[in-house]
């Protein structure tokens, strides 16, 4: 039997990660972040590291290209022209193969297109059709990408554009800018800051930017907007270099298709501050925008349950030596989840009651739990990300996971 202590080695994955790629695990018993030692990469690594598997490439823009082609106020840069000089300034940008919009369409099945007007939110991205949990609804590789501590300054991201195709720098200074009243923030630096996507990139973690930590843009992606209650989870494949975007549950034909930008676990105020210092705008989803009768009744019994998530989250972590304990803690949360109509945390949470039961050797019960996880992080992140094979390994034989019988022999139970 293993000599693992449980309180400290137990281990979570977040499936998807809430705002960012990660290929971190925290232990919440000790409160904290720790690289993934390179020994483990299959066990403990929800970022994949072999060739991930896109086969649908579906996009569509049904309303969206008006926009791409009108008049540029984008300043006069010269891809060709401006090359030299930028070559020769450092620039911490990394530019990928990226498409411009109308590459990416002519690669697309229908799967959305770019809606010109959404209540409260400007443009945004609409279901072209019903769409199915979990379905690929795109991928797409960064315009450019920056490390985010410090963020990157308005010449930086000017030089970055510079060696872009001159479509792509019209096309970029088209997206939006919510810091135009902000006269210290110039218009390159307020759309960065505006549309980038965090990810985590394990391969670009060197020198200063040794988190590997990044922001990108993603030129159509620049159209979904933000929700507390997303219904599309983004997933950096950090092999193919894309981001991938999937449903996180059915959707008709005509929804509005949304991640989330910042933490969706905070209270109401706590997201809208969040999004309101760092993203330029009030969050008016519809989690934070409630219509209807008991509007403050609403909006109180919702952040009393993401609180309650978010502290169970961290509870459970400490319940190595109490499996049953940590159990009852899991299947409070995971109802929690299910009434604030959230995926993310779920899959995280199916593991932890998977490893409670391996180390008690409950190997019926912990293959149920690992099979839910498995479900739930191919609907959120796709078969081949690296949390899902962790599982699907899991799932094959309980028994392999470093924590199995590490604890008296018990039976646990199954998810209800
Ligand atoms: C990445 S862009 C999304 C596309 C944008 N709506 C447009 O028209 O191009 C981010 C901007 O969209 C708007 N937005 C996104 N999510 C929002 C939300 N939940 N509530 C209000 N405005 C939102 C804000 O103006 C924000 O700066």
């Amino acid at each position: 039997m293993s000599k693992l202590n449980p309180r400290a080695f137990l281990t979570r994955v977040y499936v998807p990660w809430p705002c960012h790629s990660s290929n971190e695990l925290r232990i919440p018993a000790c409160h904290s972040t720790i690289r993934i030692p390179s020994e483990l990469p299959h066990a403990h690594c929800p970022l994949p590291t072999t060739a991930t598997t896109t086969a649908n490439n579906h996009l569509y823009n049904r309303g969206g290209l008006s926009v791409m082609t009108s008049t540029s106020h984008s300043p006069e840069l010269s891809p060709v022209a401006s090359r030299t000089s930028s070559e020769s300034i450092r620039s911490d940008s990394t530019h990928e193969h990226s498409r411009s919009i109308s590459d990416i369409e002519e690669t697309i099945e229908e799967t959305c297109y770019i809606c010109d007007v959404i209540p409260h939110k400007g443009r945004g991205l609409v279901a072209s059709r019903s769409l199915k949990r979990g379905e690929l609804l795109f991928t797409e590789p960064p315009l450019f990408s920056f490390p985010l501590s410090p963020p990157p300054n308005n010449s930086s991201i000017m030089i970055a554009l510079s060696q872009c195709s001159r479509e792509q720098q019209q096309q970029y200074f088209t997206l939006a800018n919510s810091f135009k009243e902000k006269k210290e923030i110039l218009p390159a630096q307020g759309i960065f800051l505006s549309n980038y996507i965090p990810y985590r990139d394990a391969n670009s973690g060197s020198g200063e930017d040794e988190s590997g930590e990044r922001g990108g843009i993603f030129l159509f992606a620049s159209y979904f907007n933000s929700s507390c209650t997303p219904n599309v989870s983004r997933y950096w494949d950090a092999s193919k270099r894309v981001m991938m975007f999937r449903t996180l549950w059915d959707i008709e034909d005509g929804e509005e298709l949304c991640f989330n930008y910042g933490d969706i676990l905070g209270t109401r105020a706590d997201r809208i501050e969040e999004l309101s210092t760092e993203r330029g705008f009030v969050c008016l989803c519809e989690a934070c925008n409630v219509m209807g009768e008991s509007i403050e009744e609403t909006l109180a019994q919702s952040d009393e349950r993401r609180a309650t998530i978010a502290r169970l989250y961290d509870e459970v972590g400490s319940c190595g030596k109490e499996p049953t304990l940590g159990l009852r803690k899991i299947k409070k949360a995971l109802r929690l989840l299910k009434d604030e109509h959230l995926v993310h945390y779920e899959a995280s949470f199916c593991y932890d009651a998977f490893q409670f039961c391996a180390m008690v050797s409950d190997f019926v019960n912990a293959k149920q739990w690992i099979r839910k996880a498995y479900d739930v992080s191919v609907c959120t992140s796709g078969p081949e990300s690296e949390s899902a094979r962790m599982f699907r390994m899991y799932l094959a034989n309980p028994k392999a996971h470093p924590l199995a019988g590490i604890l008296s022999k018990g039976v646990l139970s199954g998810p209800d």
